[in-house]
């Protein structure tokens, strides 16, 4: 893995890993939920302002979709939001954008993305994915998605150990999104199966608080990102 300088002297994310490992048959589709921008990233709040956190979300969401479409593993990603602006943007980057259910919550929008992908595509093999991991690098999803291939229900814990970034179901098995909180323990006790590997820290990083910002920075985010955090962008990172 390489990396260069971005603008904030930080790393920016360049292409450099080795393809290896990769199923050439991997079919996945995404879904990748997204709640209205004016809402998003509510923890960020002591570290970036009103105006900065909407575009922050933003940008997370369009480099996690960015790094999702440029997957070997991935056919296709649908984003489930009824936010107007993001889906537009999510949209030119190449996802299906699905309207979300009314005031459900996170998980009712998932097994709805899941059936929608599923209504156009019976036999798909689907992985919901948090759309703020702005670190996210397409090879690393591919090792962790072909691991998933392995498994009925698989998952892969957060960064903090607590929750979960991503929840998979082979062809002909239902989603069962039980994200949220500590979700980690409670997609275990669903029956889904942990992604134990390593060396795959930018599926597991994503940004609720100013420390997760930090972490991802050291990653590498990607280029939506590291364009909000330059310092000549608004707001207070
Ligand atoms: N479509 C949809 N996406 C949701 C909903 N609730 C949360 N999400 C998305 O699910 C992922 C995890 O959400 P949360 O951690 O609850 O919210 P967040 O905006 O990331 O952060 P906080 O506001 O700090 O909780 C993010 O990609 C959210 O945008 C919902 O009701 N509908
Ligand atoms: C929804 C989840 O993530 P977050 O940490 O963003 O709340 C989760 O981990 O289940």
């Amino acid at each position: 893995m390489t990396r260069a300088p971005g603008h904030n002297g930080a790393p920016t994310r360049t292409d450099g890993e080795p393809a290896t490992n990769i199923d050439p048959k991997a079919h996945w589709s995404l879904v990748v939920p997204l709640k209205p921008l004016a809402l998003a990233k509510s923890r960020l709040a002591p570290a970036a302002d009103g105006v900065l956190r909407p575009r922050l979300a933003l940008a997370f969401a369009l480099d996690t979709v960015a790094a999702v479409l440029a997957s070997p593993a991935v056919r296709d990603v649908a984003v489930v939001t009824d936010d107007h602006v993001a889906g537009a943007e999510l949209a030119a980057l190449g996802a299906r954008i699905v309207p979300d259910t009314p005031a459900a919550g996170l998980n009712a929008a998932l097994a709805h993305g899941a059936r929608a992908v599923r209504r156009e595509r019976p036999g798909a093999p689907v992985a919901a994915l948090n759309a703020d991991l702005p670190a996210l690098r397409p090879l690393e999803l591919a090792r962790v998605l072909a691991h998933a291939a392995g498994y009925p229900r698989a998952f892969l814990a957060d960064a903090a150990g607590v929750g979960t970034t991503l929840l998979s179901a082979r062809t002909g098995v239902e989603l069962r999104p039980g994200f949220g909180g500590r979700s980690r323990r409670r997609h275990s006790a669903s029956g889904a199966v942990e992604i134990l590997l390593d060396g795959v820290d930018s599926v597991r990083q994503d940004v609720d608080t100013a420390a997760d910002l930090a972490a991802a920075r050291s990653l590498g985010v990607g280029p939506r990102t590291a364009e909000r955090l330059a310092p000549t962008a608004p707001g207070s990172v």
